[in-house]
Formats: C-alpha cells, sequence, structure tokens
C-alpha cells in the first residue's frame, strides 16, 4: 500500500486553501482517491518509508480522465533523486534529468519546464522564475531547507514551493550523531593518520559523551530525534527552539532553555535551525565567547548560521576544541578555506540527507 504524506508549501500564499498543509490526495492500493477540488491538477511524487515503493499520481483539472487528454507537463530535474520516484514521475510527465547545470544553463532551459525538482545543491534564483516567462508553476524541494529557493519571486511570479519535510528527519538526526561520535574520538583524523602509515595512539585520546551536556539549537523534527539518540547515549540534553512546546521536550527528558543558557552550558552544541534571517552566523564572535573553553560543535543544519571565520578564531583560540560540519556558507566550500582544512574540523560534503533509504523515501508534491 502506497501511503501519501503531506508535503508543505511553502508560499502558501499561492494556495488555494488558507492551510500550508494541503491534503490533496490519499492513495488506497491501486484505488487512488482524489480529494473533491477539482480545479485543482496536481502532480505529486510520493513514497511511503514503510513499502519504500514510490507513488506519482496526476490528477488533472476535471479528474483522472483529464490526464490522458492533458498535454504532459516538463518537470525538469536538476539535482539526483531516488530512481524509483522518477520513474513513476515517467509516466505522467515528460522528465527531464539534468545535472550540474549553470546558472545559465538552467535558466536557458527552464523556459520550457512547468515544474522544476531540485535538492540543496541548486539555486533557484529571480533570474531562474525570470527566465520561466511564467511557464513555472511549481518549484518542488526534494528535502527540507528551502533557503536555496527565492520565496518572494516565486510568490511574484505565481510558481508554488513545495518540500518533502519529513523525508529526512532520520537521515539528518543519523547524520548528525555519527559526527558527534567521530569528532569526539577523532575518528577521522585517526583514520587519515593510519593510511598514512603512523600509529598515534596518545595523540588521539578523545572524550566521553556519557555524563555531557549536549545543546541542541533548533528542536524541530531533526533536532528532537537527535535529543533523544543522544539521551541513549547518556548524554543530559538541552534545548533551545523559540518555537517548540516544553512538553514535547519534557516527554523525552529534555529542558527547553534560553539560547544563552543552552550555549554556556554545553559541552556540545548541536545545530538544528533553518537558515532564515533570525538565524544567519547566530554563532559569531560574541556568542562564542558565552561559550565553555573546549566546546564542541555539530552542525548538520546550514553553514550559514555559523560565522566561519569567527569560528576559525574561536578553535585558534581554544573557546571551540572541536568542529563537526557536514554544511558550509559555500558549498563546495573554497579548497583553500582554513575552516576546512583546520586539524580540529571534520568535515563531510552535505551527507545529511544522503542515505539509500531517505533518497528512495523522499517525496515531492508538486501542485500546479
Ligand atoms: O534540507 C535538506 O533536506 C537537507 O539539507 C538535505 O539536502 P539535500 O537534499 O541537498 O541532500
Amino acid at each position: 500500500m502506497a501511503s501519501l504524506r503531506t508535503p508543505t508549501v511553502q508560499n502558501p500564499s499561492l494556495s488555494p486553501s488558507s492551510k500550508t498543509r494541503l491534503p490533496c490526495a490519499t492513495s488506497s492500493s491501486n484505488n487512488l482517491r482524489f480529494s473533491p477540488a477539482p480545479h485543482r491538477r496536481l502532480i505529486i511524487v510520493s513514497s511511503s518509508a514503510s513499502s519504500n515503493k514510490s507513488t506519482v499520481l496526476v490528477a488533472e483539472k476535471f479528474g483522472e480522465a483529464g490526464i490522458a487528454a492533458s498535454r504532459k507537463p516538463t518537470v525538469l530535474v536538476a539535482e539526483k533523486l531516488g530512481e524509483a520516484g522518477v520513474e513513476l514521475l515517467r509516466k505522467f510527465t515528460n522528465v527531464v534529468c539534468e545535472y550540474n547545470l549553470s546558472p545559465e544553463e538552467l535558466c536557458a532551459k527552464i523556459s520550457l519546464c512547468d515544474a522544476l525538482i531540485v535538492r540543496s545543491g541548486t539555486k533557484v534564483t529571480r533570474e531562474v522564475f525570470e527566465a520561466s516567462g511564467g511557464r513555472l508553476k511549481v518549484v518542488g524541494r526534494a528535502g527540507v531547507g528551502i533557503d536555496n529557493v527565492d520565496l518572494a519571486a516565486a510568490t511574484e511570479f505565481g510558481c508554488l514551493v513545495v518540500n518533502a519535510p519529513t523525508a529526512n528527519t532520520v537521515a539528518a538526526a543519523e547524520h548528525g550523531i555519527a559526527l558527534l561520535a567521530a569528532m569526539a574520538r577523532n575518528v577521522a583524523q585517526a583514520d587519515a593518520s593510519v593510511k598514512a602509515g603512523k600509529w598515534q595512539r596518545n595523540k588521539y585520546v578523545g572524550v566521553s559523551l556519557v555524563g555531557k551536556t549536549l545543546a541542541v539549537m533548533g528542536f524541530g523534527k531533526v533536532g528532537s530525534e537527535v535529543a533523544r539518540r543522544a539521551k541513549g547515549l547518556g548524554m543530559h540534553v538541552v534545548a533551545h527552539d523559540p518555537y517548540a512546546a516544553a512538553d514535547r521536550a519534557r516527554a523525552i527528558g529534555v529542558d527547553l532553555v534560553s539560547f544563552d543558557e543552552a550555549i554556556s552550558s554545553a559541552d556540545f552544541i548541536s545545530l538544528h535551525m533553518p537558515l532564515t534571517p533570525a538565524t544567519s552566523k547566530i554563532l559569531n564572535d560574541e556568542t562564542f565567547a558565552k561559550m565553555k573553553k573546549g566546546v564542541r560543535i555539530v552542525n548538520v543544519a546550514r553553514g550559514g548560521v555559523i560565522d566561519e571565520e569567527a569560528l576559525v578564531r574561536a578553535l585558534d583560540s581554544g573557546i571551540v576544541a572541536q568542529a563537526a560540519l557536514d554544511v558550509f556558507t559555500e558549498e563546495p566550500p573554497p579548497k583553500d578555506s582554513k575552516l576546512v582544512q583546520h586539524e580540529k574540523v571534520t568535515v563531510t560534503p552535505h551527507l545529511g540527507a544522503s542515505t539509500v533509504e531517505a533518497q528512495e523515501g523522499n517525496k515531492i508534491m508538486v501542485k500546479c
């Protein structure tokens, strides 16, 4: 049985309903049922986490019968997605998969497309919407963060932006925990050392996690899963999130505290907030100065939430003992980046959502 989860419309002013979540279709076995919204034309690529089967539904203006009669919409898939979802999408749309497009190439192709599907690596700028000449009706973000899409321009050009808010949760949380443990035990550095022919047992003495305080900054889907796992490792977990409910935190044994209390009490800080004007460079010289000397930082959220130059200063001064980073202000970061090359820093190339399961389970709902 394929189950459809509800994606989130990111610019809901374009939604026919005032709600940001659109329960448009349900599926039971092979029997597809559409909600009574005949004016809607939907393209939904979805998959059930339990069955790992992707489903594509296309409902035309007057229901399923309209699909055959209509022109098939053209969907540009600009980054690699799970193959099963793309295959199903092909049944109902003209799918064009073109990866690693330059901004100019994307602009050149977009005027022929009704929908665009991206991950975090494609910048969907105002220029893209301008170049589409109004044909682009929906941008599907196969993942969570939509900071790579110019939402104001999308709204102005009448284009919906939808994301898949839950597909990557576990993958991102697991990667956060993987980086936390790998950083504490110098796994990457020790691995490189052994491969270079060395045997430096004294150099790579680590620190334990048990009994340490972890501050989870951003207690949403990923943050709360990280907290749950960290509790299982015997850590004391506090969290800061201006929007989280205290009882939800309490239910998993986490104290919600103020930003300053979280960062000043933590032995480890794990970042899980979206990149917004309010969170941009939220870790900076001023906030590093409030941290415990020797704090360790994990970032699987967005590079832009850290002032990277300030982090290098904090690493050099010893305020921050180590950092493990999956995300960077500029991706890929410059080869000579002091931060990436820093010996106290462990890095991965934005792999938070990159598990087989997360990519197969990823779902995109595109509403035209
Ligand atoms: O926002 C997300 O969903 C994650 O950062 C993963 O991004 P990705 O789809 O580019 O791997």
